[in-house]
């Protein structure tokens, strides 16, 4: 299988102390990656540093593209990095509360501020407009947001909450979503139907997860490979049920 994104090396330093200690990962295209590990293990750290958030001090990220080609997008500013194809849910500007589910997307695919979709509707862009609409209700049914697509987002339950921030991030067009803790917060029944979601929409649409997820226990059940942090290294990698058996890792993150 192909990579989409592979990190070699990866070292950030904040003053004396090393939050990365030499990450290399790989993501395979159009799988599941889950990262785990303890609390300041350097999981989003990690993540700021695919993001272009962060500089490392060495070490590169590269980003396959469709045709194979590897490009080196190490340092590059967090918008060029968006606009290959990279998406992290919280980069794109947040949920706009007041609006509703539809607007939302809307307002993601224009890149513009929420505030301007009436005025946008007036300006007689019709046809966009319609265009627009079609995809955000396509991306609504594969979320299974659809009945809620008139609802304002502040009335959205927290998994509901989640599936807007994925739909979103797939409004922008992105090959690579990277999730941070898509179920903290979530209530078990609606962080399995996210996690589904996740499986569907990846199995359907040909899109690739990097998710970084404290519950372990349900993210197993959905993801293809896992990576484990601990003081900014990675001290296991495999498929879920290898990492879990792992004694470093029950060590670690489980606690014997
Ligand atoms: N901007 C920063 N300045 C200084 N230290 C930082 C900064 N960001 C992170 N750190 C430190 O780097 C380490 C890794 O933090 P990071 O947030 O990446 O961990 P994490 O694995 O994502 O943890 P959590 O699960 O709690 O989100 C921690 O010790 C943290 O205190």
């Amino acid at each position: 299988m192909a990579s989409i994104l592979s990190t070699q090396g990866i070292v950030k330093q904040f003053g004396a102390f090393r939050a990365l200690d030499g990450v290399d990962i790989s993501v395979e295209r159009q799988k599941i990656t889950l990262i785990i590990g303890p609390n300041g293990s350097g999981k989003t750290t990690l993540v700021n540093v695919i993001t272009g958030v962060y500089k490392p001090e060495s070490g590169k990220v590269f980003y396959m593209k469709r045709d194979g080609r590897a490009i080196d997008i190490t340092g590059w500013p967090p918008h060029k990095i968006f606009a290959v194809g990279i998406v992290r849910t919280f980069q794109i500007p947040q949920v706009f509360q007041k609006l509703t589910v539809l607007e939302n997307l809307l307002a993601v695919a224009r890149g513009q501020r929420g505030e301007g979709v009436i005025s946008a509707l007036v300006k007689n862009w019709v046809k966009e407009e319609e265009e627009l609409a079609k995809k955000a209700f396509s991306i609504l049914k594969a979320v299974r947001l659809v009945d809620k697509w008139n609802t304002p987002a502040n009335l959205l339950s927290a998994g509901e909450m989640k599936l807007l921030e994925l739909a979103r991030a797939l409004m922008a067009g992105a090959d690579l979503i990277i999730l941070d803790e898509p179920i903290a917060g979530v209530p078990i029944d609606q962080a399995h139907e996210v996690f589904k979601i996740v499986r569907d929409i990846n199995q359907q649409q040909a899109v690739t997860f990097l998710v970084i997820e404290h519950r372990i226990d349900i993210a197993f059940k959905y993801v293809d490979y896992v990576y484990a942090m601990a003081s900014g290294r990675i001290i296991s990698k495999g498929l879920p049920e290898e990492v879990a058996n792992d004694p470093k890792v029950r060590e670690v993150y489980i606690g014997g």
